[in-house]
């Protein structure tokens, strides 16, 4: 069986305003396919073998039963961004900066009013998505270090690995790798390990639990694995994989069903005590009813699986 859901999200989120995919049943359970729409065909086939490896094969035995996590926090004003700090129950917060548009002050505000929500024993971390050059960077981290009274880490200041590397070398925040990672032309080989302190892994864009398992051993870096937005179905996969992983030393990006704008199914995890429960098997898509794409999209998504298929 193969579904096409389309549900809103709550707020704008990287430019997306809806989020969309395919949910196909195997015999192991469901999996998920919901690549970015700016994706092309062949970036799309780890996200297939993400999905066909949930439903045909399952996943590694978990070392752990329940995983930490970070409430996200997108670009919204100081009384928004406190709530959502405050209403989710995390102890760890990520924050989205540099938003194009939008000037370092409002982020400045932002993370000033999550700290105010989290109090000082909270930890609080930064997105770039790659927007700033490297001296931007640096005063950029300086001053959200300053407002949030201490950074965890900042994630994918900068573009490129050398202009990673060189922030670091710069700043005493720790830095992550997110995109250097999720769309090197392969992850396996990719070396982060000098231009960065952390490695986000996201399961659908490397290809699955097992092979995002490979990738972040070979970058030899303590890994968070953070979601792509997908539905509980394809979240189940990234728990599988944050369960699976020998060590986990740092809250988990996994908490964005709350972004979205339902969920199509009734057992939607939630996070409890900055906890998410892992599930043994991905959940059927039980309210999906309430999510079904409209005949145009549908026939969009299932053109787009087809393509990937035959890519691989
Ligand atoms: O890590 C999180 O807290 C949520 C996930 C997240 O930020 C994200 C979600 C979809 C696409 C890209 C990203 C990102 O980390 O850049
Ligand atoms: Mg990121």
């Amino acid at each position: 069986m193969v579904l096409v859901y389309s549900i809103p999200m709550r707020t704008r989120f990287r430019g997306i305003t809806v989020r969309e995919g395919v949910l196909l049943e195997g015999p192991a359970g469901w999996g998920e396919f919901c690549a970015f729409l700016d994706y092309a065909d062949d970036e799309c086939a780890p996200w297939l073998a993400c999905a066909l490896e949930a439903a045909e094969q399952g996943w590694p035995a978990p070392v752990r039963s329940e995983i930490p996590v970070n409430c996200t926090v997108p670009v919204v004003s100081p009384e928004r961004a406190h709530a959502v700090v405050a209403a989710s129950g995390c102890a760890t917060a990520k924050v989205k900066v540099a938003d194009p548009g939008t000037p370092l002050a409002d982020d400045l505000a932002r993370v000033e009013a999550v700290r105010d929500a989290l109090g000082p024993a909270g930890a609080i971390r930064v997105d770039a998505n790659m927007a700033w050059d490297v001296d931007t960077a640096v005063s950029a981290i300086r001053e959200l270090a300053r407002a949030a009274g201490g950074l965890e880490y900042v994630e994918q200041p900068c573009r490129s690995i050398e202009e990673l590397a060189a922030v670091r070398r710069r700043v005493d925040v720790r830095i992550a790798a997110d995109e250097s990672i999720r769309r090197a032309e392969d992850p396996l080989k990719v070396a982060v390990a000098g231009a960065a302190d952390i490695a986000v892994i996201k399961v659908a864009p490397l290809g699955g639990v097992r092979r995002a398992l490979a990738v972040a051993e070979a970058c030899g870096l303590p890994c968070v694995v953070s979601s792509a937005v997908e539905t509980s179905v394809g979240m189940a996969a990234g728990l599988a994989l944050a369960a699976a992983l020998p060590e986990l030393d740092f809250a988990c990006g996994l908490a964005t069903l709350s972004l979205m704008d339902g969920d199509v199914t009734t057992d939607s995890p939630r996070p409890v005590n900055g906890y998410l429960p892992v599930p043994a098997h991905p959940p059927a898509p039980d309210r999906f009813a309430e999510f079904a794409a409209d005949d145009e999209t549908t026939a969009r998504w299932l053109a787009r699986l087809d393509r990937v298929r035959n890519l691989t």
